[in-house]
């Protein structure tokens, strides 16, 4: 029986499979199917790949070369006027992390949710630090509407909690064997909640900042943590939460992007309402204090809408 022969690059080197576990420049840091790291670079002169990518790679010397980036199954970005930042490829769910303190913004919040609705993919939001009362309570109201609209939404407590404490359980229980993305406003508990769950975390982050040359304070753009031994489910944190760009998306899609406006998308009176002040409209007529869609998130729809027109040149 003919064997069939390992894949080749074109000059005839041995392709290899790896998954992309951090970006630095136009380095990054690959992994392969038996969890080795290596570094490697693009075969061209960008790196298009990011983290959480599957890739074909050839050696050359003790680095790798990427060949071929793999069709994603999704891809999570932002996009402001300056730049487009992939965050992450191929990832089963977003975890949004937020906290009693600092105070949340629910902008920040309803532009991460929307850009993974647009990615297609699923999110978790986690509210951290309950010791801190009343800033918590005030914080999980807040949130009342996103529960509301069948968003996950879990109380956490990663610092000065009791034994009989099981929030740090209940949001495990949603991450194993998953690949998560984790973003998050400043000092929400980011790392806090990667080394809890990550105890080795501080020696990957060490080792790939050595290997990729980076400075020993200089984050790299994203990192991939496994969570378990078997590597079934990660961790990728990813920075830059503040300036959520959604430029990406058209403003007319931005409704049905939002889950309490979106049951009303296609029942206005113009077929092309954008729902400011066109009569008869929907989506305001639905508008009310305790739902179906609170006065707030009507107000940011409104001036997301506004935005994102306003960065589109006709
Ligand atoms: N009171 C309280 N403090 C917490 C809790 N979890 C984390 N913190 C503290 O919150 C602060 C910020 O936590 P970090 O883990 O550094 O936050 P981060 O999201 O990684 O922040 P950046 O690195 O700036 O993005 C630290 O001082 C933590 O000790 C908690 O459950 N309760
Ligand atoms: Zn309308």
């Amino acid at each position: 029986m003919k064997r069939a022969s390992a894949p080749r690059t074109h000059a005839g080197d041995a392709l290899h499979r790896g998954r992309i576990v951090a970006t630095y420049g136009r380095h990054a840091m690959l992994e392969t199917d038996a969890g080795v790291r290596l570094r490697c670079h693009p075969r061209g002169k960008r790196l298009d790949a990011v983290v959480g990518d599957l890739v074909d790679w050839s050696a050359a010397g003790d680095e790798g070369v990427i060949e071929r980036v793999h069709e994603r199954r999704n891809l999570l970005f932002r996009q402001d006027a300056q730049r487009t930042k992939m965050l992450a490829a191929n990832i089963d769910q977003v975890l949004v992390l937020l906290a009693a303190e600092p105070v949340l913004s629910e902008a920040q919040l309803a532009r991460a949710l929307i850009a993974a609705r647009a990615a297609a993919v699923p999110a978790l939001v986690a509210l951290n630090k309950r010791d801190l009362q009343p800033a918590f309570e005030r914080a999980w109201a807040r949130l009342a509407p996103y529960r509301d609209m069948g968003e996950t939404v879990l109380p956490l407590q990663l610092h000065n909690a009791g034994p009989e404490d099981a929030t740090l359980a209940d949001l495990l229980s949603h991450l194993r064997k998953r690949v998560t993305l984790v973003m998050g406003p400043s000092g929400t508990g980011k790392s806090t909640l990667i080394n809890r769950l990550v105890p080795t975390a501080g020696v990957q982050t060490q080792a790939i900042s050595q290997a990729l040359g980076t400075g020993r304070h200089t984050t790299t753009r994203s990192t991939w943590y496994w969570l378990d031994a078997q590597r079934r489910g990660a961790l990728i944190d990813s920075p830059g939460f503040h300036e959520f760009g959604l430029h990406h998306i058209e403003p007319e899609r931005l409704a049905s992007l939002m889950p309490d406006l979106a049951p009303f998308v296609g029942r206005c009176r113009f077929h092309n309402c954008t729902h400011r002040q066109e009569p008869d409209c929907a989506i305001r007529a639905a508008i009310a204090p305790n739902g179906p869609i609170a006065p707030g998130r009507w107000q940011l729809y409104v001036s997301l809408f506004d935005e994102l027109r306003a960065a589109r040149p006709y």
